[in-house]
């Protein structure tokens, strides 16, 4: 295992620790009587619970560009070596290179010019000793030519010296005829970009499992594939709950504040790869919210709801989903929760579990899945950096199992902590910091990385300032200046 897997493997949610787990307390967090009802999960083992209900989405035909950013679902051969035919990389003449041998600007080869070769030329003239095709960049060799010179080599059939561009078959036809003075040698080959040199037919082109970028969507079309089979990108809804939200753009009145935390999610799952809509915000209130979740499932391979997974008295998410159905496949309404603190997950059973998770920011978690496909739904807490900490920890690596992706994304480097005092840190919780990562600047040293702003989730410039999630492990309660830690690099 690398340095950086290590690091990883500590600082990031595992799926390997899915299935029974310790008992919660085995990680600090335990709360004495509370715990054996309400066990405290792990950051490892929330995700775990979260991947092992979450399939890839089945294979669909997609034409190329609707393609773009989906993983590649078969392996792709080439069906015709690239390039298909010998061709010119040079505007310039098809010559043979017996011809040009020994030609100088003193003594040039003089040949004679009997046609143009353009690109796309289907018909080609065949060149015997002494003669000249005038040939395109992209242009099919001509029979008996083996080289290009370049028409910078040459008069361009002008007799006029050096030639810097070829004369336009528009204003000057007799260009295609006449004779050329070609001032350089070529040897046999040269200019010459030949059939397959890019790949042969046969070759594997793409492999399964390839992100379909733009370099990638130009090869499929180069070797003539006008459709292709894919992973789809996961359709993800973004539904921000509270009564508090106002839209951007939209007057503050008292008590209320701008919903920013379903602008950062949609971004985030766009970024991640997935089709996002903002669904907006919805009310407090059970009906608006469970109104809203039905008109949404129908588009959904992913929801993701912020805010009302507290303890409060207007948490509507928690009222509502912890008892929404799971559609036309729920047979009962059953209580089959627990995942590793228990015999199966909520996912199973067509609801969302509610679970305290040992982090912070980000306790308050949801999981589930709902309505007659059982679409998985992530319940982020409301605070915005907990919202956001949780879709990086939680959401990201779901995307990209519904895209048939690694889920693991973000690299994960060992820092230096650069602070003056020491930072504390609560007994039993994973914390997430913002900060600033300096990279190292040398070769295996560590970087720096200093934190943005305090442990408060509400902070959201600073978490708009910071490029990294400072990782404090759950038994760390305090951290020495230059102490050296887990850091997630966001982006
Ligand atoms: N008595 C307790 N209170 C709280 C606890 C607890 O354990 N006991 N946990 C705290 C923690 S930790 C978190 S995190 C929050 C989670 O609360 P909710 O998920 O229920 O979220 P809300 O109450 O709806 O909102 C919390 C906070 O975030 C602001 N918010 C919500 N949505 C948005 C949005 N779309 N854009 C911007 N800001 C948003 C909201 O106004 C609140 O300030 O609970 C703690 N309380
Ligand atoms: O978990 Mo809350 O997310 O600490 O603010």
């Amino acid at each position: 295992m690398s340095s950086v897997e290590q690091a990883a493997a500590s600082a990031m949610p595992a799926p390997s620790g899915h299935g029974p787990a310790a008992a919660p307390e085995a990680h600090g967090a335990g709360t004495s009587a509370a715990a054996a009802e309400d066990p405290i999960w792990s950051v490892p083992e929330h995700l775990a619970d979260i991947l092992a209900h979450i399939r890839p989405l089945e294979p669909l035909e997609l034409r190329l560009l609707d393609a773009q950013g989906c993983v590649l679902a078969e392996d792709v051969t080439v069906p015709v070596a690239l390039p298909p035919f010998d061709n010119s990389s040079m505007d310039g003449y098809a010559v043979r290179s017996a011809d040009v041998e020994g030609a100088s600007e003193h003594r040039p080869a003089v040949l004679t010019v009997i046609g143009d070769v353009a690109a796309g030329s289907g018909e080609l003239p065949a060149v015997r000793p002494g003669e000249a095709a005038r040939i395109m960049t992209g242009a099919p060799l001509p029979p008996g030519a083996d080289a290009v010179v370049p028409v910078e080599w040459t008069d361009g059939g002008t007799g006029r010296g050096p030639a810097t561009t070829m004369r336009a078959h528009s204003s000057a036809p007799e260009g295609a005829g006449g004779e050329v003075r070609v001032y350089r040698p070529a040897r046999a080959g040269r200019h010459i970009r030949l059939r397959g040199s890019d790949v042969q037919a046969g070759d594997l082109a793409l492999e399964a499992g390839t992100v379909l970028g733009p370099s990638r969507i130009g090869l499929l079309a180069a070797i003539g594939r006008s459709t292709v089979t894919v992973r789809p990108r996961p359709r993800v809804v973004v539904i921000s709950t509270g009564s508090e939200l106002v839209q951007p753009g939209e007057e503050l009145t008292p008590g209320r504040i701008h919903d920013s935390n379903s602008f950062a999610l949609t971004a985030a799952a766009r970024d991640a790869g997935a089709i996002a809509y903002r669904a907006g915000a919805v009310a407090d209130d059970a009906e608006s919210l469970r109104a809203a979740l039905e008109e949404q499932l129908a588009h959904a391979d992913l929801i993701v709801t912020s805010g009302g997974v507290s303890v409060g008295a207007y948490d509507v998410v928690k009222e509502t989903l912890s008892r929404f159905g799971g559609g036309a496949h729920d047979g009962d309404d059953r209580d089959d929760a627990g995942g590793p603190h228990g015999s199966s997950s909520a996912a199973e059973g067509g609801r969302v579990e509610f679970r305290r998770l040992a982090m912070q920011p980000g306790k308050p978690q949801g999981f589930g899945r709902i309505g007659p496909d059982r679409t998985p739904l992530l319940a982020l807490p409301g605070n915005p950096v907990s919202a956001y900490v949780s879709f990086e920890l939680f959401v990201r690596p779901a995307i990209r199992a519904l895209m048939g992706l690694e889920p693991h994304e973000r690299r994960v480097v060992r820092a230096r902590l650069e602070v003056g005092e020491p930072l504390t840190s609560p007994a039993g919780k994973r914390q997430f910091l913002r900060g600033r990562y300096e990279p190292p600047t040398q070769e295996g040293t560590a970087g720096g990385v200093a934190p943005v702003g305090g442990a408060g989730s509400h902070l959201v410039a600073a978490l708009a300032h910071a490029d990294a999630l400072i990782v404090i492990p759950e038994d760390t309660t305090e951290v020495e200046p230059g102490a050296e830690l887990d850091v997630v690099l966001l982006g």
